[in-house]
């Protein structure tokens, strides 16, 4: 076509071409707040080189079984895959009650968190629908007591590296966001019943290096020979590590993510878990404590931080439109 010709006026002119290719596709369902991106190009690119390092076995102690990739994730996507999810997922402080030895106390999560998927017995068709994993039939709306979300495609991407790294299989996608120093994870077991016995779960950091400390449990006195309590392991998690925690790892050991003082303590650090719940209870169960009932935050670029938005009434979403 000639330059300046009928034809290339009215042509329309072509996109300009962004300096680094952002994906434009978004994943939208109607449990979202918002449509979530999938994976820019250059990131998904630079995972085709996972895993970076093989793993390497801690299976030298009593009932640990892990394997520790130090890192998983290559170095060039380190710092891109921890910017993108920062900004693009939603996340929530969880608060709620417990009864701890009859008194009613409130638990305010002290980090932020969201979850992503549904237990075995659902699954989500093409369109998005929850169905019943076996009939295909559309689940009734008061099965569950929340709102299951289907992994998003960037969630998703990661999910199927992981299986295909650990020869497991994921249903779920729990993310942490520890803002600072200050927000931490308390001991504790992934030993749920609704995991199912010697629960595989895959752990994947990204931002600030914390310390992942495992502790075992009490061993209980028993009449045959006194075994030697196995002495407390600590992983300095780094960006882009993966912990794969497995057999009786969870039965037997305890982790946590203690709060961090003095230099670093004021970088951001996103935990992925990949889990497998094998029944509604599960679902429930991570829905509630990982997404609640408050408000959704967002990371803001400006300000530097989550910043939980306000409820959007009809009037802001009309606007919106
Ligand atoms: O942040 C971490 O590395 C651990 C998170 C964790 O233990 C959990 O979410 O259950
Ligand atoms: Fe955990």
């Amino acid at each position: 076509m000639k330059r300046g010709s009928l034809e290339a006026f009215f042509k329309p002119a072509a996109p300009k071409r962004p300096k680094h290719e952002v994906s434009l596709d978004k994943s939208a369902h109607p449990s979202y707040p918002f449509a979530i991106s999938h994976l820019p190009a250059p990131i998904k690119d630079e995972l085709g080189f996972a895993p970076a390092t093989e793993g390497r076995a801690i299976n030298d102690q009593l009932d640990l079984d892990l394997m520790y990739y130090q890192p998983y994730i290559p170095a060039d996507a380190q710092k891109s895959l921890f910017s993108f999810l920062r900004q693009e997922l939603p996340f929530y402080r969880v608060i709620y009650n417990i009864s701890r030895g009859g008194i009613q106390t409130t638990i305010n999560t002290p980090r932020f968190t969201t979850v992503f998927g549904v237990d075995e017995t659902s699954t989500f068709n093409p369109s998005g629908d929850l169905v019943d994993a076996k009939t295909g039939k559309s689940v009734a709306k008061g099965r569950y007591k929340c709102t299951p979300r289907p992994i998003p495609h960037c969630l998703d991407q990661l999910r199927i590296l992981v299986q295909g790294t650990t020869s497991e299989t994921f249903n779920f996608v729990l993310v942490n966001y520890y803002a600072d120093g200050k927000d931490s994870i308390s001991y504790h077991s992934d030993d749920e019943r609704f995991l199912g016995p010697n629960p595989a779960i895959a752990s994947l950091s990204l931002g600030a290096n914390r310390d992942f400390l495992m502790k075992h449990k009490p061993i209980s006195p028993s009449t045959t020979a006194p075994v030697a309590e196995p002495k407390q392991v600590k992983l300095s998690l780094a960006s882009g590590d993966m912990v794969l925690m497995r057999g009786g790892t969870q039965a037997h050991w305890q982790h946590s993510i203690p709060k961090r003082a003095g230099a670093g303590a004021q970088q951001g650090r996103i935990n992925i878990t990949f889990r497998k719940a094998l029944v509604k209870g599960g679902t429930e169960n991570y829905y509630q404590y990982n997404v609640g009932t408050g408000a959704v935050h967002r990371w803001h670029v400006g300000a530097g931080k989550m910043v939980a938005e306000e409820e959007e009434g009809p009037v802001r979403k009309e606007m919106a439109e």
